[in-house]
């Protein structure tokens, strides 16, 4: 086991009003509404303790941060710009390491270093890190009839019933992980890690030892070329060597985000609310009901909302999200992020995008190929192939080239870990192995291998 970082103490349930009447006012009325997937404290007011603790505590991320994503984001939504969001299924405490961290990033810059150069523009880069520490469940119980596991932040992955009692307390050890991996994230940012050459370097690696290289040499030499060039010119060695990499998990747990919420000048100077526990935040596919709580406190958020939607979402459902969530119409505030599934997408895409477009909002249009094609293996594995992946995203760039669109942006589960979790790829993992290295607390990730080959074939996809 991995050591982890202990428990903050409680203090005592205090006034929680804050802010000004009207936000409060907007605030209760949130709180108020109904709310999927939370999870049944055993004890209230021990929550409403953690919560009460997490106001005094210093925000994660700055309010000036989440201003500088949401101008990278508006050029995203005005086709000046890709987005790649990438990271773990769940975050865990225990995996909560130098190396898994550092792994995780230098896959989502590897992937990122090929898309910069075959879309021939600038890439926003957003981990799924730094508290994507809960999860929302299919079931309540799992297959041993034990309360489901619902993500660190909740409960353990231990199979007992005494570790799947919901425990406040980890809402504190969740914000302690975040503070550490972000703290990471921040160095690796402005460190050797995020040099462009260095990252070039372990692409090359990838064409040299992956079967289907190959394919990806006669690209991976342009982008030498074209790093060459950029350094005999003597570009701007902050652009060569750092770079900026912004965090986001699913806005899930409320407690959590209500305990992170702070009021803080905007770039225009005005006090604005923002939640200060991750640059972005998103609503997940199971939380979005329209009067639901998720959706009212995003609505109240300066920060940039993802939204996840599935295939059973109509245009006008889609608008109305639109016109919920980007009330002020800022290009690039609002990333509809599509999940339908390889069958479902070019049928139920189109017809969103022709609606959201027509209304006259600038979303960033975002593909997560993952979350629409999970199935389950004759072994029992929770799993995705490869192709079905690279199908959903074909097909989301078929739609938006159709519609003369920007097909802005993918949001992928992936760990720079070499699991074995999807199957498929140039290594070919088959059902029988998933077993070897099956690793994650919640749903299959790609593997270091598997998403640098993704980013290739989506570069592809770009070019074309
Ligand atoms: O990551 C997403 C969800 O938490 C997940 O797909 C739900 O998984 P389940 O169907 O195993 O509960
Ligand atoms: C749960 C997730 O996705 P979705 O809400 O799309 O199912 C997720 O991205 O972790």
């Amino acid at each position: 086991m991995n050591p982890t970082i202990g428990d903050i103490t409680d203090p005592q349930p205090g006034a929680l009003a804050r802010f000004p009447d009207d936000i409060e006012a907007h605030l209760a009325d949130a709180a108020a509404r109904p709310a999927d997937q939370q999870p049944a404290w055993p004890d209230p007011d021990r929550a409403a303790a953690a919560r009460n603790t997490l106001t005094q505590l210093p925000p994660l991320v700055l309010a000036g941060e989440v201003d500088r994503l949401q101008q990278r984001l508006s050029q995203v939504a005005q086709g000046q710009a890709f987005l790649l969001q990438a990271g773990d299924c769940a975050e865990t405490f225990e995996g909560n390491t130098e190396s898994h961290v550092s792994a995780n990033i230098r896959t989502l810059l590897q992937m990122a270093v090929v898309l910069t150069y075959a879309a021939s523009l600038p890439v926003v880069k957003i981990g799924r890190i730094a508290g994507q520490y809960a999860k929302p469940r299919s079931n309540a119980t799992d297959a041993l009839g034990l309360a489901v596991y619902r993500g660190d932040i909740v409960n353990s992955l231990e199979p007992t019933p005494g570790a799947r009692v919901p425990d406040p307390s980890r809402m504190l050890r969740a914000y302690a992980n975040s503070a550490a991996s972000l703290n990471l994230v921040r160095a690796l940012a402005g460190s050797g890690l995020a040099d462009l050459g260095r990252v070039h370097e372990w692409n090359r690696d990838f064409v040299r030892d992956s079967p289907a290289g190959e394919r990806y040499e006669a690209m991976a030499k342009e982008i030498d070329r074209g790093l060459a060039f950029m350094s005999a010119c003597g570009a701007d060695h902050n652009a060569l060597h750092t770079t900026e990499i912004y965090t986001s998990h699913e806005a899930l747990l409320l407690e959590y985000e209500q305990g992170l919420l702070r009021r803080a000048p905007a770039a225009s100077g005005e006090p604005r609310l923002y939640g200060l526990s991750s640059h972005m935040l998103w609503i997940g596919e199971r939380t979005r009901r329209p009067d639901g709580a998720h959706i009212a406190l995003a609505a109240l958020l300066a920060n940039p909302i993802g939204l996840k939607l599935g295939p059973a979402t109509s245009p006008e459902q889609a608008v109305e999200y639109v016109e919920r969530l980007d009330a002020d119409n800022v290009p690039g505030r609002l990333t509809l992020i599509s999940r339908m599934g390889r069958d479902r997408v070019r049928d139920v895409l189109p017809a969103i995008v022709q609606k959201v477009e027509a209304s006259g909002h600038r979303v960033v249009w975002q593909c997560d190929p993952m979350h629409g094609n999970t199935y389950e293996a004759a072994s029992g594995y929770k799993t995705r192939r490869f192709e079905d992946i690279l199908d959903e995203v074909k097909g989301f760039f078929e739609v938006h080239r159709a519609l003369g669109t920007h097909p802005g942006g993918l949001h992928i589960e992936l760990t720079g870990d070499s699991v074995t979790e999807c199957l498929g790829g140039a290594e070919e993992i088959d059902e029988q192995a998933l077993a070897l290295r099956y690793e994650t607390s919640c749903d299959p990730r790609l593997n270091p291998g598997q998403s640098v080959e993704l980013a290739f074939l989506v570069a592809e996809m770009l070019r074309s």
